[in-house]
């Protein structure tokens, strides 16, 4: 057998230490498959002693990770650190300039400097692997890069946060508070080290801007991405959900529109008859449809050690075996800009729940402001009846621009018999 492929790992935190765990438990596999062992000969990690359930024994040790690119020994670099700036971002960079291939789990950092590091790359040579960075384990980079590689790809819709999905899932099942399940999501080693960055979208906007680029040919464009999270979500909205027949998902949306690419990740009812509805708890989904095979769907644990870890390891048997792609699928030169379709221009139904004094004239003020903004009603339902006392009422609407709804809203939420800042959910039927 060839010699070992020597791993340099920098974060041992959840994702770092479940790759120490699932190389050392699987290395005979993986040695057969990857054509050689692949051995972690080097960390760099904040406290030696901390205990991980993995002995660090034998292992060259750094306190500083980018001084971890020069290292003579290592053929490859991991980068388990996160964030898209520091230490993850310098490490990356260095190894990249040395011409060492790398692997990296890390969405924001790809998300905002992916052009440049792949322009780093292709000067060098090194590989840049990212399978773990969107939807941990499912192999969704390699799905839509490779597997798909010879479709026009229309859309890419996914679930691609697993602490939102979890959060959604048992505040549904188990009526249980938005706080208490994140905090158990934070236990359980799914969420981001600033689960802000869950919770309001921003880590399901990242993958979701790597994924557009790969289907679309073009350059990652994070600032395009219209973003909104879970927060305002409550109790009632998805309790009405249900009575409707829907579900609510986190979805990031990507699509091709007559105007270039939409990109967008907000909250989202789905008939909870569609199979995306029932992906639940950690699960995230990736739906890409390809002009030639059709609808694709891809569903598996988007977070957590062991799933993550075994994304990073399939990158790492690529590279042993001198498998190479280009980072965003083609060469940059290759790649073209498109022009991103600004979300007042989105075309769809809305779920609009409000709470309202009960009193007569009401729903007449409401309904004509959305007819004066061209805004036709599906449905209306006032539940329950508490005279001179707020109740919910929930209006659901046919396809209707963005801009309409939007103007129409404002206008709502200033009336005086409305109460509290209404509920706008956008209905996908997909
Ligand atoms: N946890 C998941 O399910 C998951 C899934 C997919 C991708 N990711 C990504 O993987 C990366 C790591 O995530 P995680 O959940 O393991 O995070 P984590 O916080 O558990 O681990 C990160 C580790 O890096 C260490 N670290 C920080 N600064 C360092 C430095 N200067 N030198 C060395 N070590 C340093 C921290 O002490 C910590 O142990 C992030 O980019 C994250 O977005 C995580
Ligand atoms: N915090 C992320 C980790 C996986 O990228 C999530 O919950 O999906
Ligand atoms: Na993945």
């Amino acid at each position: 057998m060839t010699r070992p492929l020597s791993v340099a790992v920098a974060g041992l935190g959840t994702v770092g230490a479940g790759l120490l765990t699932l190389l050392r438990d699987n290395a005979e596999l993986i040695a057969a498959r990857a054509g050689r062992p692949i051995v972690v000969t080097a960390v760099a990690a904040r406290d030696r002693n901390r205990d991980r359930g993995v002995s660090l024994d034998g292992l060259r040790w750094y306190e500083d990770p980018v001084a971890m690119a020069a290292d003579a020994q290592a053929d490859v670099i991991v980068e388990l650190i996160g964030g898209s700036e520091g230490p993850a971002r310098a490490l990356v960079e260095a190894a990249l300039a040395a011409g060492k291939p790398v692997v990296t789990a890390n969405k924001a950092l790809l998300a905002l400097h992916g052009t440049a590091l792949a322009g780093q790359a292709e000067a060098s040579g090194a590989t840049l692997a990212y399978e773990a960075a969107v939807a941990g384990g499912i192999p969704a980079i390699k799905a839509l890069r490779e597997g798909l590689a010879a479709n026009g790809i229309r859309r890419v819709t996914g679930i691609l946060n697993g602490t939102c999905n979890y959060i959604l899932t048992c505040m549904r099942e188990q009526g249980r508070e938005f706080g208490d399940v994140l905090a158990e999501a934070q236990k359980l080693g799914y969420a981001e080290a600033d689960p802000s960055f869950d919770i309001d979208g921003i880590d399901a906007a990242h993958k979701l801007a790597i994924l557009a680029a790969l289907a679309f040919g073009r350059p990652v464009d994070f600032p395009a991405v219209h973003v909104e999270g879970i927060r305002a979500i409550s109790a009632l909205d998805i309790r009405l959900a249900d009575q409707l027949g829907y579900r609510i998902k986190l979805l990031g949306i990507a699509e091709r529109t007559e105007g270039g690419v939409a990109t967008r990740v907000h909250p989202c009812m789905v008939p909870a008859s569609h199979p995306i509805a029932r992906v639940d708890g950690v699960f995230n989904a990736v739906v890409a449809e390809g002009d030639f095979v059709g609808r694709v769907v891809l569903e598996g644990r988007g977070a957590g050690a062991g799933p993550t870890a075994s994304a990073v390891a399939a990158d790492l048997i690529d590279i042993a075996r001198g498998r190479a792609t280009p980072v965003w699928g083609a060469a940059g030169a290759a790649l073209t800009s498109i022009a991103a379709e600004p979300m007042e221009r989105h075309h769809g139904a809305y779920y609009l729940r409000l709470m309202v004094l009960d009193r007569p004239g009401v729903i007449a003020d409401v309904t004509g402001v959305l007819r004066d903004h061209g805004v036709s009603l599906e449905s209306m339902i006032q539940r329950g009846r508490a005279p001179g006392e707020a109740v919910p009422v929930v209006l659901t609407t046919h396809a209707c621009r963005e801009s309409s709804m939007r103007a129409a809203l404002a206008r709502i939420t200033a009336l005086e018999a409305v109460l509290e800042p209404p509920a706008l959910i956008r209905i996908e039927t997909l």
